[in-house]
This record gives structure tokens, sequence and C-alpha cells, in this order.
């Protein structure tokens, strides 16, 4: 992320104003951007929600937000106090076209034509379509009008296209920023330059060399607050069918002919559309589904999934793993296994590749497989497991030792959120970075069928403690390949 360049005042409206996703991410974000100087002071943050809220009540928030989630070192109350004065408050229904918008259009009035002007959708998708219905109505849009979307775009390919055909009536697409934070971490846009840079990597990049690969992204917190949200989607939807594709793509893509964004996302296109189809007996051999049951850790009880919910009973997947295969020259024949979950033993994002063994042998013992490790967070690095001459035997025997570069220490930076950056490649107008129409309506084709598989119960619920790994069966299913989980590979 350029961390320097100063942009031109501008405005962000944010619709879903007083909620999670504002209070935890956008506006410390923005913070810290303005902290860097990229925000100037004249900018405008216009918080937007249905909560009669005045501009000191959202400001109040908004400072709460700031001092919980911003790193301490980074709140000077001087600074915050600078922040909060670009922020205002319209309480208004962005759903319905007879709620309080000409207190928002007389926000514009002294605007220039050509003012960068972007509106962040941070609420539930199914008010995408009529908010921007609203916005044209309310003659809000301009040449130089931009939106973002939050994930998910729907919950089915159907309502995928209708949101985007919605959306599309209003805005070009290339004003249309469907934001997938996994692509705003540093450590997943490093995948192109560790891949593209580094031919020694590039060369291997391949099925000839390349055993499998998994993508895991584990988290240990439960659903929190958002269990009436996510009881309705699952961790395929909330987390497969946008962060862990996207990351599946970055790695499997070939070479874009250029760094810029169609190049990018033609090729991540090809990657999604070559994805294996699953049929009902792939979904059966080759889909875990499980959900977090209590546990008790160090004389503490850790509530389970329904009781984080409220419920009785639920269907719903918290943790899902994958075997996926993809259709390409490059690709035949290595399983990706693709796996997420909530309440795990471990908070870690992770890309494991691991290379196949050597083919012969001239050692004591067979040398093992080299393995790259590329970890999107927490600590964000990249180790390359080799083999050496065991310093302490004869020059027959081995030993298995890594490279490892831990960014942080190396660059001594801060390593910033996924959405300082996103949110300032939207000010520049870069939408490298972003997801587009084609790519969303791809990713669905390919999740529908295991939805459906699904709701036949092709594959029943199994249930994991909270604090491990998942379910037995995530382990079964690469065990039958002779393939191992990264936390259980010795060395
Ligand atoms: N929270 C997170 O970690 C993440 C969230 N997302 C996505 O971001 C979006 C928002 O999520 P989150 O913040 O968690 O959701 P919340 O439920 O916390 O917030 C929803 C917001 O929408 C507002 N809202 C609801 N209806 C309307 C309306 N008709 N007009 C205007 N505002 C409305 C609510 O305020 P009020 O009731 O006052 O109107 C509230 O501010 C979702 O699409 C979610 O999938 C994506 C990634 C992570
Ligand atoms: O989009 C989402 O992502 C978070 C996980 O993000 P991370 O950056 O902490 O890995 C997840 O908790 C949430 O359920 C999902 O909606």
């Amino acid at each position: 992320m350029e961390q320097t360049q100063a942009y031109a005042p501008f405005d962000i409206i944010i619709f879903g104003a007083t909620g999670d996703l504002t209070a935890r991410k956008l506006l410390p974000a923005l913070y810290y951007r303005y902290l860097d100087k990229q925000i100037p002071p004249q900018t405008r943050i216009i918080g937007t929600a249905r909560s009669p809220l005045t501009d000191d009540d959202f400001k109040k928030r908004i400072h709460d937000g700031l001092v919980e989630f911003v790193q301490e070192s980074y709140q000077d109350p001087e600074n915050i106090r600078n922040f909060l004065n670009l922020i205002s408050y319209v309480s208004l229904n962005g759903a319905e076209a007879d709620s309080n918008w000409p207190e928002l259009q007389a926000k514009f009035e002294h605007n220039k034509a050509n003012d960068i002007r972007i509106f962040y959708f941070a609420t539930a998708p199914r008010l995408y379509g009529d908010i921007c219905d609203n916005l044209a109505l309310k003659k809000l849009i301009t040449p130089t009008t931009r939106i973002i979307l939050e994930k998910p775009i729907g919950t089915s390919l159907k309502t995928a296209e209708e949101i985007n055909q919605r959306v599309g009536k209003h805005f070009p697409e290339n004003n249309i920023y469907r934001i997938d934070h996994y692509l705003g971490k540093e450590t997943v846009q490093n995948v192109i330059a560790l891949r593209f840079a580094n031919p020694v990597f590039e060369r291997l990049w391949n099925s000839d060399a390349i055993d499998y690969v998994q993508i895991t992204a584990a988290e240990t917190v439960g659903v929190g607050k958002r269990g009436g949200y996510y009881d309705g989607a699952g961790a395929l939807r909330d987390m497969v069918q946008n962060h862990l594709l996207q990351v599946l793509c970055m790695v499997a893509m070939d070479p874009p002919i250029s760094l810029n964004a169609d190049d990018l996302r033609n090729e991540k296109l090809k990657v999604l559309r070559s994805l294996k189809p699953m049929t009902e007996q792939d979904i059966k051999n080759n889909t875990v589904r499980g959900q977090y049951t209590s546990c008790v850790y160090k004389n503490e009880k850790i509530p389970g999934y329904l009781e984080d919910l409220g419920k009785d009973q639920s269907n719903t997947e918290t943790f899902i793993t994958l075997k996926a295969e993809i259709n390409t020259a490059r690709w035949g024949g290595v399983p990706f296994y693709l796996r997420t979950g909530k309440r795990l033993a471990k908070k870690v994002s992770e890309i494991i590749i691991q290379f196949k063994p050597s083919a012969w042998n001239l050692f004591a013992t067979p040398p093992k497989a080299n393995r790259l490790v590329i970890r999107i967070q927490p600590d964000e690095g990249v180790s390359l497991s080799l083999q050496i001459k065991d310093p302490q035997k004869t020059y027959t025997n081995l030993r298995s030792t890594s490279i490892n570069i831990e960014f942080p220490t190396a660059f001594h930076i801060r390593y910033p959120d996924s959405y300082e950056g996103l949110l300032m490649d939207v000010v520049k107008g870069d939408p490298i970075l972003f997801i587009r129409r084609d790519e969303v309506e791809a990713s669905w084709r390919w999740i529908e069928p295991i939805l459906d598989g699904w709701a036949k119960n092709l594959t029943p619920l199994t249930y994991y403690k909270a604090g491990s790994w998942g379910p037995q069966e995530a382990l079964d299913l690469l065990d039958r390949a002779n393939h191992v989980w990264h936390e259980n590979m010795t060395e």
C-alpha cells in the first residue's frame, strides 16, 4: 500500500454507519490514513443509517470505536479530535424514497461536478438495489461518483445477478468497487510479487513440481454479535465464495499480461471458470461441514455455536474443508484444499505450497519435500523448508531447516489493515484489487452446486469442539490422499 501519497479532498458517505463494520474497520482505517496525511482536512465523512442520532451522538460512537480498535500508540487525543471534525451524520433510510434525502442532498449543494464522491454500502446486500435507485432518483450520482459494495454480493447466483444488474443500471462497471478485504492484505498481494518476480518459483509453479496446496483461514472467535447474519449465511458463503476463492485465484492464475486491473482480473476469472464443477459424488467425498460445540478451556466454558446464537437448533456450518481441482494444463491433478472455521485452535490465515518429493535418493534417508509457507496473518511472512547436510553427521545425512522472513521485523513497519489501502484505491480510482461482476458470478456458479448438495444432505453436518482444528472428517479427507494439514506436518 502506498502510504504517503496525499489525495485531493473527497466525500465518503457510509450507508450502515452505525454498524459493526463501520466502527471496527472503516473509521479506524480512515483515521490511520488521516494520520499519514493521505486524507486532507477538507474531506467529509458522512455517516447514514436509520437510527436517529445527532452529529455529536455519532461522533461519540466513532470516538469510542477509535479508542477500542485503533492501536493505543496511535491514539493521540488531538489527532482524534481533528479527525472527528471531518465527520457528520444524516439519519436516513437508504431503501426508502421518501426518507430524509433532502438533508443528504443539501450537503452537496456547493460541490463541483468533478469532486470525488464515494458511497460505501455497509448494509445488508439486499438493500443495495434500492439504495442505488434512490441515489439516482435524488440526483446524487455524478460522473465521478464511485460505490463500494461489501461482500457477500447476494446469497446465490440468482441474487448476485439481481444485485449486479440493479446496481449496474446506475453505475458503469468501472465505478463499482466490490470489496474483498482479503485482497487488501499485503501478504495476499505479495503472492503476485513472490510468483512473478522470482523465476525460481514461477518455473516450478505447476503440477510437475507441486503436490498439493492448502489455503486456510482459521479464526478463534465465534460468531459474536453477527449471529443473525451468519446463521443465514454459513462459512461457505461468508468466507469461501469470496475470500478463499480470491486467494486461490492469486495462487493459481497465469501471469497477467500487465498489472492493470482488467488484465489481472481476466486471469483470476480464468481460474474461477476452470474450477472443476463438483458432482454429487464429489460433494460427498470432498466437502466437510462442521459446527462448533462448547468446551471448557482453563476452567472457563467456551460456548458452542447454538449458545452463541441463542437458538436450540441450526444446520449452519461454522467450518468447512473442501478439495477443489482446477482443470488447466498447469494444475491438472493438484488438489487445492480450502479450509475455514470459527472457534478453531489458532487465528491463522496461510497458504501452503507442498512440493513433490525428489523422485530418486542419494542419502541415508529420503529427503523431505520442500514446502513454501506464505503466512497471510498474523506473523506475516514467508518460509521455505530446505534439506541441508546434517552438520553433526556425515555427508550422507540430511537435516530439515527453513529460510524464514518475518515481514514486520524485516521491514520495521506497522502492517496496515486491509481496508486502509483499499479505501485509498477507491479514492485514487484504481479497481485492480476489487472484484469484477463476472468474477462474483463465476464464483457463485461454482459454489452453488455445493450449496444444493448440502441442502440434500449429501454432506451431513459434523461437530467439533471449540478450540480444536475442526472435525475428524477434515483430517480424513486429506489422509485418504496421504496428505496432512500444515499443523500436523513434521518439519
Ligand atoms: N462486520 C464485519 O466484520 C463484516 C461485515 N461485512 C459486510 O458489511 C455489511 C455490514 O455489516 P455489519 O456492519 O456487520 O452489519 P450491522 O448489522 O452491524 O450493521 C448494519 C447497518 O445497516 C444499517 N441499516 C439497516 N437498514 C438500513 C436502511 N434501510 N437504511 C440505512 N441503513 C440501514 C444499520 O443501522 P440502522 O439500524 O440504524 O439503520 C447498521 O448501521 C454487510 O454486508 C456485511 O456482510 C463484510 C465483512 C466483514
Ligand atoms: O469477511 C469476513 O472476514 C472475517 C475474517 O477476516 P480476517 O481478516 O480477520 O481473517 C470473518 O470473521 C467474517 O465472518 C467474515 O464476514
